[in-house]
């Protein structure tokens, strides 16, 4: 059966390894040759062509935004369908040192119509002391129509070929299925902010012995933060909060190796994409605390009175002088102020520490973290993993 017939043929720890300690931790294949790596690329089926996907080109994005809308992610239940907007992929697909080459699309050659997308992006990533460079591989899309034709290993291989091709032979991404081997096992987990609608539109149900304005009542945030100096983070707050947030990241098993560069990129705030915000002491004009969370809406399939559900995503937060569950709970008051719908996050970092006692509840599915051709000798705690993927 196929199950995993792909992945046993790739450089990824094995289930057949688990346990195995004598296995030595670190990547699992020497680099190749350049000359050695194949120059041209995997064939598709007839039908299809290969296309670098120019994502700053509107027509493009709009072409990559519409396939994703129609044909990404979806809960379990295909209640939900994830809605990256176009300001998204283009923060997500451009950062510091990012290659065209590696948005990589298929479209049908006589129609031309894009039909598939797999990308990745360029990372230094720290595991345990050693500084690798991986990519981040993500937005794994194939349209609904051509499920289960195999596309997807050869649209693996192809961004595999292409990241060789750039001399990097690690990368990292995530999954909400089984592969092998994962690298840690990480549970969403959703902080209600709008009950109404979430009611309304399924994503959650009424509990037990509640009534409607007794939810509403549950969920009621302050109007505004409450941590004095806490405010949006700005462009010369930079250097200050990659020190914090270098300093904070080296207590994880895996985490990025950000410089300025990627803190500009990945925390300053940009509209309907990312915000972030930190805290400034008045006297000494120090910033002891940070926290950030990303825009990502979700299609509700299927629903008469709403068709969009304003999603916020915990992004990296650091603490060092306000207690974490005081500076989530402004995070929360913030985005209730941005009319988000619901707050997200992952039960990584120190996260543990606050969601339930912020009223977060467990969500419908685990997140896996994989590597590629880097072993670790055994899976981590999600507490162990300082590393959030888009
Ligand atoms: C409905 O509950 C969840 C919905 C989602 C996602 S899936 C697409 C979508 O729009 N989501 C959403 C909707 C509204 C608000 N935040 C997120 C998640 C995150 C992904 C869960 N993976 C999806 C794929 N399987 C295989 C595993 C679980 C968690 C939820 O507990």
């Amino acid at each position: 059966e196929t199950r995993h017939k792909f992945w046993e043929t790739q450089p990824v720890g094995q289930f057949k390894d688990i346990g195995d300690t004598n296995l030595p931790e670190g990547p699992i294949e020497p680099p190749t040759l350049l000359s050695e790596v194949k120059q041209e690329p995997y064939n598709l089926p007839n039908l299809y062509e290969w296309i670098n996907c120019d994502i700053s080109s509107e027509e493009m994005c709009n072409e990559v935004y519409s396939l994703l809308a129609n044909n990404y992610v979806e809960d379990d239940e295909n209640m939900f369908r994830f809605n990256y907007s176009k300001e998204f992929l283009r923060w997500a697909l451009q950062p510091p040192g990012y290659f065209r080459s590696w948005h990589i699309g298929v479209r049908v050659k006589s129609s031309k119509k894009l039909v598939a997308f797999i990308t990745g992006i360029p990372a230094k990533i720290r595991v345990r002391d050693e500084v690798v460079n991986m990519a981040e591989i993500n937005f794994l899309c194939v349209h609904k129509k051509l499920r289960s034709k195999r596309l997807a290993p050869v649209m693996i291989k192809e961004v595999t070929r292409r990241v060789h091709l750039e001399n990097i032979w690690q990368a990292a991404y995530t999954a909400g299925v089984v592969l092998p081997t994962p690298i840690a096992s990480c549970q969403y987990w959703h902080r209600t902010l709008n009950p109404k609608k979430l009611i309304d539109v399924g994503f959650s149900r009424l509990g037990a012995r509640m009534t409607m304005s007794r939810t509403i009542k549950l969920y009621k945030l302050p109007e505004s933060t409450v941590t004095p100096g806490f405010r949006k983070m700005e462009i010369h707050d930079v250097p200050a909060v990659t020190r914090l947030l270098r300093n904070y990241l080296s207590q994880f098993v895996v985490a990025p190796d950000f410089d300025e560069n990627d803190v500009e990129h990945w925390l300053l705030p940009e509209e309907n994409v990312v915000d972030s915000y930190l805290v400034e002491s008045s006297e000494t004009h120090e910033v002891t605390d940070f926290c950030s969370f990303y825009t990502l809406p979700s299609t509700i399939l299927g629903n008469p009175n709403y068709s969009t559900l304003k999603a916020a995503y915990s992004f990296y937060n650091v603490s060092t002088k306000t207690p974490l569950l005081q500076l989530m709970n402004d995070a929360l008051i913030v985005a209730k102020q941005r009319d988000y719908d619901v707050f997200n996050a992952l039960d990584v970092m120190e996260n543990d520490s606050f969601l339930k006692e912020l009223k977060f509840g467990p969500g419908d599915g685990k997140l896996h973290y994989y590597l590629y051709n880097y072993r670790i000798r055994q899976a981590l705690k999600p507490s162990e993993l300082g590393l959030v993927l888009l």
